[in-house]
């Protein structure tokens, strides 16, 4: 269980915006969930804004009460919505975002995203002292400064059930598999899913790939007796990047089928820890707020609820441990 920020002061906080923003993560709504009905029972009123910045900008927001952020906790995607929107990368974009939060009349703006829509929200916060607190919300866990992001353990929990099911077909047909995750261009939902996965391999954006040692490893696995392997593949800058493994593979005498998980791994029932994960964050949000938060990211460090300042997560990108590449190597055997 994490542990909570001890917090004591309290500052006049009347009205705060909430807005999801990036791709959906399992888990939004139960972020949502949670810093509504924490606002609303310490007398704070709560827009959410729809589609994310884009609402933003063409003013789409409704009241959140206590009854309408019900029933929504084991739902995936956003009731808010969510978008990605061009317009707020430029400044004309985030100086008109400021000027219909001020005619909102937000003291605070809760933003829940990934490490794109955080850096928006410190630029908005830098640039017209928007007040902003941010909450990690993305299947692809590359946000510094966390461990951990809401829907990160839904994604990892959703691609493992579907290469459990590849295993049994690559096991009766003896073949080899390539699946490919999701995840940019980190590697974490691809390396935790592999190691879960008893993958014989994983690929990803962090080590260059080299066809030949993959080639090499596949031949001594052949060579022992294995007749069936699965590969995890990481998406890399643009999904579809294991038919080009695949077709390296097959010029060496090893044929692949591939498989590209996709957008299934968004959705989907959140888990019981992405739930919790979002519940605490929520209410965290709230309660720091009310203790002066301003310009921060609260995430997970060591299973502690941390506050990150936003401008060093925006400059920054979290590293993946390449161990966790050599130990799916090691326990393949
Ligand atoms: N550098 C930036 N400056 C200003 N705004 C940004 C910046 N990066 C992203 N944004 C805003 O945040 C939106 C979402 O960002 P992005 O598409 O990178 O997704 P994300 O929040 O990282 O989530 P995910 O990676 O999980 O899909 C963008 O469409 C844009 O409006
Ligand atoms: O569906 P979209 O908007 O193209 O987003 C795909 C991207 O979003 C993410 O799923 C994160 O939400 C990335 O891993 C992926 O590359
Ligand atoms: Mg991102």
């Amino acid at each position: 269980m994490w542990q909570l920020q001890d917090q004591t002061a309290s500052q006049s906080l009347l009205h705060i915006g909430l807005l999801t923003s990036g791709g959906d993560a399992p888990g939004m709504n139960a972020a949502i969930r949670a810093v509504t009905r924490t606002a609303i029972q310490a007398g704070i009123r709560v827009t959410g804004i729809l589609h994310g910045y884009i609402g933003l900008l063409e003013r789409e927001w409704q009241t959140l009460d206590t009854a309408s952020v019900g029933n929504i906790i084991q739902r995936g995607g956003t009731v808010l919505k969510t978008g990605r929107s061009e317009a707020f990368r430029t400044a004309e974009g985030r100086a008109l975002a400021a000027r219909h939060c001020r005619e909102l009349g937000l003291d605070a703006l809760v933003i829940i995203g990934g490490d794109g829509s955080l850096t928006g929200a410190h630029l908005l916060a830098e640039e017209h002292g928007i007040r902003v607190i941010g909450l990690p919300g993305t299947i692809d866990n590359d946000i510094w400064g966390s461990d951990d992001t809401i829907g990160f353990d839904t994604a990892v929990n959703t691609a493992l059930e579907a290469i459990d099911r590849i295993r049994d077909t690559a096991d009766a047909l003896e073949r080899l598999f390539l699946v490919e995750v999701m995840g940019r261009t980190s590697g974490f939902i691809a390396v935790q899913v592999a190691l879960a996965g008893g993958a014989e391999e994983v690929i990803t954006a962090e080590r260059p790939f080299q066809a030949q040692t993959l080639i090499d490893k596949l031949d001594l696995a052949r060579g022992r007796g294995k007749r069936s392997s699965i590969v995890v593949v990481a998406e890399g800058p643009r999904p579809g990047y294991s038919y080009d493994v695949a077709a390296q593979l097959e010029q060496a005498g090893h044929a692949a089928k591939v498989c590209v998980l996709g957008h299934i791994q968004r959705g989907g029932r959140p888990t019981g820890h992405d739930r919790v994960l979002a519940s605490m964050l929520g209410e965290q949000a709230v309660r720091s707020l009310l203790a002066g938060a301003d310009r921060v990211m609260l995430g997970v460090d060591q299973n502690r609820v941390v506050a990150i300042p936003l401008q060093q997560l925006a400059c920054q990108r979290k590293v993946l441990d390449p161990r966790y590449i050599d130990m799916v190597a090691t326990l393949a055997g």
